[in-house]
């Protein structure tokens, strides 16, 4: 361990993850340097979400250990916004009960300057006091990311962003997520999202991590193609 006390970002070693039977994640290692886009690519069921998962403490795996910066990290949900990590759900997920402000505001931590600037940068400050059930989809999925901006997080783990988004709204989140300051974490299936935006990509195919390299590699990795891009793209 003592190259990686050197290591800026967060990093995976070796985890390992078992639902009974069933071997979710195989020996899987990843090191998402600052300012990176780091990608997780793979077929239904490969273990992406479970990936996720470990990284905020809802899964803990059987072996294997995380790093941030070098040290031992052991996630725990309800402290991650404190060290730096947001994470968007698949899908929408806002409290209808209150408006798209006050939503954004629980990911500010009721910081209004934040709240507002991320309300601004995902284009939807005009909706502030609206319920974001009055909305359509696609603006609700930047109320999400407004939330998950407006935490100002040093990771930002994106679940499927591009969901159920046209082509101009994949456009325009293809922009966020470049322009980000906040190293990016991606879960997607929306392949020409994830080559036009990443700079590293794992691809994991039963649990298992076939692959990791650049947009380029990946497109030219047999492997993947057989595996995934073959019946994806
Ligand atoms: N809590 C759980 N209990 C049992 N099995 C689980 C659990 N969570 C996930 N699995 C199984 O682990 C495997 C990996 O699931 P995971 O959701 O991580 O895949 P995924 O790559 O995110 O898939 P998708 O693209 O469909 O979201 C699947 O076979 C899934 O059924």
């Amino acid at each position: 361990m003592s190259t990686e006390s050197a290591d800026p970002g967060l990093a995976l070693h070796h985890i390992t993850v078992r639902f009974g039977g069933l071997l979710a994640l195989d020996d899987v290692s990843l090191r998402v340097p600052p300012g990176r886009v780091v990608g997780i690519i793979g077929p239904n069921g490969a273990g992406k979400t479970t990936l996720f998962n470990v990284i905020c403490g809802f899964v803990t795996p059987q072996s294997g250990a995380l790093t941030l910066d070098g040290r031992p990290f052991r996630p725990r949900p309800h402290q991650l916004s404190g060290r730096g990590i947001t994470r968007t759900l698949q899908g929408v997920g806002q409290f209808n009960g209150m408006t798209v402000l006050e939503n954004v505001q629980v990911g500010a931590r009721r910081r209004d300057d934040d709240a507002w600037a991320a309300l601004e940068r995902c284009e939807v400050a005009e909706h502030a006091h609206r319920r974001p059930g009055e909305l359509p989809y696609a603006k609700r999925k930047r109320v999400e990311l407004a939330r998950a901006l407006a935490a100002r997080p040093r990771i930002l783990m994106l679940d499927e962003p591009a969901g159920g988004l046209d082509t101009d709204e994949i456009r325009w989140l293809a922009d966020l997520i470049r322009d980000t300051e906040s190293t990016v974490l991606l879960v997607e299936h929306h392949m020409e999202l994830v080559m036009s935006v990443c700079d590293e990509i794992l691809v994991l195919d039963f649990g298992k991590p076939i692959a990791l390299g650049t947009p380029g590699e990946i497109r030219s990795n047999d492997r993947v193609a057989e595996a995934y891009l073959g019946t994806a793209a």
